[in-house]
């Protein structure tokens, strides 16, 4: 059986959603941060993977996010001086490749409210060698299915979705792109707080 990997980058508990800083203040973004992340964590937990690693600028935060409520998670410090989010899933894929030949990788950003298991299983479902699950815009990537072992580069940014469909292209991959409800919905800015169903604004305002 080919081994499934969820990789989760995590921003650590202060420099993260910076979008919603002129709104939030340090302690709420802290928060919103937390419960976003411990929402998808939470959903991946419940989907059969081999490992979930969550690759952070911050081991400890990730700690608290984590909780001993999740079944084991491997918290793996990305490189020293912030590199930024594409070099830590690079690092985050060296370490799954090091471990573990031929497994798939379902990267998974840590702030999508309305992500659900169909929605996990879905994207492993897909047939594609690689598959980007795109913001509501239709122009980032909020997940990112691979084989951890193809020449694949990472280009999370603006523009990212036409980025990792092009990336696929010149690696004579085939992609598919996905757009669910719970894969589209990300969390940067204020508007798109106000798309997110009433509940689940009450749910992280807490
Ligand atoms: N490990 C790691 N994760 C990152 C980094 N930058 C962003 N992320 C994570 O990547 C996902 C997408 O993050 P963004 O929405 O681009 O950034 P953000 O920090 O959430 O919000 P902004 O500060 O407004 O850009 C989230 O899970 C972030 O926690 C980084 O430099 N390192
Ligand atoms: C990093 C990305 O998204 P955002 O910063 O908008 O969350 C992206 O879509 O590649």
């Amino acid at each position: 059986m080919t081994p499934v990997v969820a990789v989760v980058p995590l921003r650590d508990g202060v420099s993260g959603k910076s979008r919603l800083a002129a709104h939030l203040t340090p302690a709420q973004r802290r928060g919103l941060v937390t419960e976003l992340a411990r929402h998808v964590l939470g959903t991946l937990a419940a989907y059969p993977f081999d490992e979930i690693v969550v690759v952070t600028a911050d081991p400890l935060f990730a700690a608290e996010v984590l909780g001993d409520v999740l079944p084991p998670v491997t918290v793996l410090a990305e490189p020293p001086g912030r590199p930024g989010l594409n070099a830590a899933l690079d690092a985050a894929r060296a370490s799954v490749r090091e471990a573990t030949w031929g497994a798939r990788l379902l990267v998974a950003h840590a702030d999508l409210p309305l992500l659900t298991v169909d929605d996990v299983e879905a994207l492993l479902r897909a047939e594609a060698d690689v598959v980007v699950a795109t913001d509501r815009h239709g122009t980032g990537t909020n997940l990112l299915r691979l084989h951890a072992d193809d020449e694949y580069a990472f280009r999370f940014g603006a523009g990212s979705r036409a980025a990792h469909e092009a990336e696929a292209a010149r690696q004579g991959l085939r992609a598919v792109v996905v757009d669910r409800p719970g894969t589209a919905a990300d969390l940067d800015t204020l508007d798109d707080w106000a798309d997110l169903p009433a509940p689940t604004r009450e749910h992280l305002a807490g």
